[in-house]
């Protein structure tokens, strides 16, 4: 029998550390099939605080993601939140995976999209760019976190805080999170009925006595393979997540970073 070694010296190198912590990560499979970047766009659903990205992931990606993560050890939200948290009553599995990150960050449309979002030829694209997305976009949280709501299970009405991330390398890169990815796996068209990503935009300061009545709520249906990014930190809009009436809803949770 050949030494193992000999077999080793002839394995090519990966492209991406995943391997090198195999056993602790999940050996998430490839993103597969996906549409042409150049058939995807970035739409400004509620300009600067919401924008979104249709069929980022295709519906068979997302249906073999849905059969992967279920292997996944999700963790049933423990019943009373910390002081101060929001009531979240669903199932999560949460890793730092920063190969995984970047690979969705860079094998998907996002990091074009994003980082083109404002055209390119318009004069000071680069300042708007950085003005929309709260700085220089860097890449995405390797904090990932997939969420399983099944029926009668929702996210009560929240903000989401901006965290300091520091991502590896020479020199390491200091950031902090602007925005948060919401990547929908599932919809009615996959048997999940509810569990709407809800917005309450604040009412406009209101100066002159105005007597409008409240902005209405901003509701993001599901819809498989769409991406979501929604400002967050200290101009965070209030939002929930829905409660599930029937079937399954799967996210897959992240954020942008830009350079602190
Ligand atoms: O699952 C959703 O629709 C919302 C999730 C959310 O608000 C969050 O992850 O902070
Ligand atoms: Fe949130």
């Amino acid at each position: 029998m050949a030494p193992k070694k000999k077999a080793q010296k002839s394995t090519p190198k990966p492209s991406t550390p995943s391997n090198s912590t195999a056993g602790r990560l999940p050996n998430w499979p490839p993103f597969q099939p996906l549409i042409p970047q150049s058939d995807l766009s970035l739409q400004d659903v509620l300009p600067g605080q919401i924008v979104t990205i249709r069929n980022l992931w295709t519906a068979t990606l997302c249906k073999n993601y849905v059969s992967f993560l279920s292997s996944l050890p999700l963790i049933t939200t423990p019943g009373k939140p910390k002081k101060g948290d929001a009531v979240r009553v669903n199932d999560r599995f949460q890793i730092d995976d920063p190969a995984f990150a970047a690979r969705l960050w860079s094998e998907t449309a996002l990091k074009n999209l994003v980082l083109r979002s404002v055209h390119d030829g318009d004069l000071g694209s680069d300042a708007k760019r950085k003005e929309l997305w709260g700085g220089e976009v860097v890449g995405l949280n390797p904090n990932i976190r997939i969420y399983r709501y099944s029926k009668g299970q929702f996210f009560d009405q929240h903000y989401d805080v901006s965290n300091n991330v520091d991502f590896a390398g020479s020199p390491p890169i200091s950031t902090k999170t602007t925005w948060t990815l919401l990547l929908y796996l599932t919809s009615p068209a996959t048997g999940c009925i509810g569990g709407e990503t809800v917005f309450y935009p604040e009412p406009e300061l209101r100066k002159k006595k105005g007597k409008d009545p409240p902005p209405e709520p901003f509701v993001a249906e599901l819809e498989v393979g769409l991406a979501l990014l929604h400002r967050h930190g200290a101009d965070c809009m209030l939002h929930e997540g829905r409660e599930v009436l029937e079937g399954e809803k799967w996210v897959i949770r992240s954020d942008l970073c830009v350079r602190k």
